[in-house]
């Protein structure tokens, strides 16, 4: 038996519970240098336990849909953005928390030029580009101790279009 998720176009409100989506929709929060440059301000939340925040360089192989969904993870000391280094759409996957261990995850795709950063301890697929290069940006927590928890689906989603 497979449960498939269907993916769903990103948007701000669907994805809050989730973590913060990052767009240059509408007018700029600030106009800066000389003009030339419009700032949208403080668009998502790092969210650190302990540790610090970094910025590490991910280069991941696209996957193609439909793609088998086995597991999710999250991460219990701090937020996790991803900033495509592409104008490229990607595919992120969340899931509720039920208490211990995930609920029925969703599916998103991003538009090009948009990024996104889970909240702390949102269960979340792992980095997955759609197309190449798959470069992103992750900015993180940097820090000692474990702070990845994983949990393996005993029954796989397939998740499609
Ligand atoms: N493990 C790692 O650095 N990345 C994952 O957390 C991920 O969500 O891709
Ligand atoms: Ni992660």
């Amino acid at each position: 038996m497979t449960r498939t998720i269907l993916i769903e176009p990103i948007t701000a409100q669907a994805f809050a519970p989730f973590g913060d989506l990052l767009d240059c929709a509408g007018d700029p929060d600030k106009i800066i240098n000389q003009g030339m440059c419009g700032r949208y301000h403080d668009r998502a939340t790092l969210d650190f336990a302990d540790g610090r925040a970094g910025i590490s360089l991910f280069r991941a192989e696209p996957r193609t849909l439909p793609l088998t969904l086995d597991l999710v993870e999250r991460h219990p000391h701090g937020s996790q953005a991803f900033v495509p280094m592409s104008l490229d759409p990607f595919l992120v996957v969340v899931a509720p928390d039920t208490g211990d261990k995930p609920g029925t995850p969703r599916a998103f795709r991003t538009e090009p030029g948009q990024a996104i950063n889970f909240h702390r301890g949102t269960w979340h697929g792992v980095l997955t580009p759609l197309h190449a290069p798959g470069l992103f940006a992750v900015v993180d927590r940097i820090g000692d101790g474990a702070n990845l928890q994983e949990h393996w689906f005993e029954t796989p989603y397939t998740v499609s279009d």
